[in-house]
């Protein structure tokens, strides 16, 4: 069969698998490739059928249709040895009952390659040092597998699915019993075995880890592929909505780049505060304000804002009035007026501690139009003045007229002013 394979067939493929569980159908028209040396993560809610998947993967489980497909060979054809030299998998539920060392358990690996009278030759004892090194398991390797961590029997189970040396590595919530150190140092070793060649299917809860490290998402929902391809076209609020039901902001990490998912606890609705606020933030400094004020029940206006800034993207989903200019656009005259009109009619304007450049200096000058300001610092001016002198002098005006506010104590003082600002002006906002 994999003489047939032309050389650029994907190593897996999956066509229009099926899987019935206890009389019920679990998975449903699942079609999924994946190329040599690529990391795909398998996400989802829970139920959605990630394990299934995996276990019909390794041969585990037979479809009731379709077709599953390593390196060219259908695996419902395949001797249990030949799918052992085709496929590994670290399974999620990693407690072991029988009573071998670390060492003997890593080298259960080898026995697809074992004949059945033979033992271990000196290639199979590299292969399981090697393996044991990679996960750093070496300095337990005498220590029995049931007086270990969980988390160290889950690196256990990675060296054994490495000493097995296939081209295939299966994983199902290979973080989900590490501390936040190993979980990075688990997947960067993934990472490391895709980039030499591997191809990895991981099923992976924490979507950001997924997005950071995957080239590829696979959603399931309900037994079905809902989305795939790179992690930035598959983890969108919709999607997510979709999958999850889950209120989910969408953003680039702040360090990484990364595809960033927050989830909301619920659409901010609900809070009696009344007025106005306008905010000046940018860069994802004003995303945690925007969402707390509106969930009080003040009406939020943001800008000016570049479209696609990640402050942009919150104001959308929160449903706020954004005045945007285009991409790496700098704030024109006309979008200023519009800024300094907003801000005249708030209540109080809220200043994040925003980075200042040529770009957005006009929203600080039109500061100056603000009846009561609350200015955010969690950093000296200068360390985020990219404008000069002029945004200094400016800064320090704003700055001297203003409540300065920690993070936590924004929505606290956004209310003490709007209150200085109702009882200067019984009749309300109505400016
Ligand atoms: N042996 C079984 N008999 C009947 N139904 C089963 C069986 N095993 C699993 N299921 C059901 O199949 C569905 C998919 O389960 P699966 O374990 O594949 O989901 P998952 O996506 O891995 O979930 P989780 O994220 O919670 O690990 C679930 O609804 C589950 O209840």
């Amino acid at each position: 069969m994999s003489g047939e394979t032309p050389v650029d067939a994907p190593l897996l493929s999956v066509d229009d698998v099926a899987v019935s569980l206890g009389g019920v159908r679990v998975l449903d028209g699942v079609n999924a490739s994946a190329d040599s040396g690529t990391f795909v993560g398998l996400v989802g809610p829970n139920g959605a059928g990630k394990t299934t998947l995996l276990r019909t993967l390794n041969a585990a489980l037979t479809p009731d249709r379709g077709t599953v497909r390593i390196d060219g060979a259908d695996v419902s054809g395949l001797s249990a040895k030949e799918v052992g030299r085709l496929v590994a998998t670290v399974p999620q539920d990693t407690s072991l009952s029988f009573d071998f060392s670390v060492r003997q358990t890593v080298e259960m690996g080898r026995t697809p390659y074992l004949s059945r009278f033979g033992g271990m030759r000196p290639r199979d004892q590299e292969t399981v040092e090697r393996a044991m090194a990679r996960t750093t398991v070496e300095q337990f390797a005498d220590r029995s597998i049931t007086e270990i961590s969980g988390g160290e029997r889950q690196r256990v189970l990675l060296a054994r699915a490495l000493a097995q040396d296939t081209p295939l590595l299966l994983l199902d919530e290979p973080t989900a019993s590490l501390d936040i150190n190993h979980q990075v140092r688990t997947l960067e070793l993934v990472r490391d075995l895709v980039d030499d060649g591997k191809t990895v299917v991981a099923a992976i809860h924490d979507l950001n880890l997924a997005a950071h490290y995957c080239d590829d998402l696979l959603l399931l929902g309900e037994g079905r592929i809902l989305a795939s391809g790179a992690p930035e076209s598959v983890l969108t609020e919709a999607t997510l909505e979709r999958a999850f039901g889950a209120n989910a902001v969408v953003s680039r990490h702040p360090v990484t780049g990364s595809v960033y998912v927050t989830a909301l606890p619920d659409r901010p609705t609900g809070g009696d505060a009344e007025g106005r606020i306008h905010v000046v933030g940018g860069g994802g400094s004003a995303a945690r304000y925007l969402y707390l004020l509106s969930a009080a029940g003040y009406e939020v206006s943001v800008g000016a804002l570049n479209e696609g800034d990640s402050d942009t993207e919150t104001a959308r989903q929160l449903g706020l009035d954004a005045v945007t200019v285009d991409p790496f656009a700098p704030v024109d005259p006309a979008t200023r007026e519009t800024v300094r009109e907003r801000i005249e009619r708030a209540d109080v304007t809220l200043v994040a501690d925003v980075e200042v450049g040529e770009g957005n200096l006009a929203n600080l000058e039109a500061v100056r139009a603000a009846d009561e300001v609350v200015l955010v610092e969690t950093r000296p001016f200068a360390e985020r003045n990219y404008a000069g002198e002029t945004a200094t002098r400016i800064y320090e005006g704003i700055r001297s007229r203003a409540t300065v506010a920690t993070p936590d104590e924004v929505v606290g003082a956004v209310t003490d002013a709007v209150a200085r600002v109702r009882s200067r002006s019984p009749s309300g906002p109505a400016r």
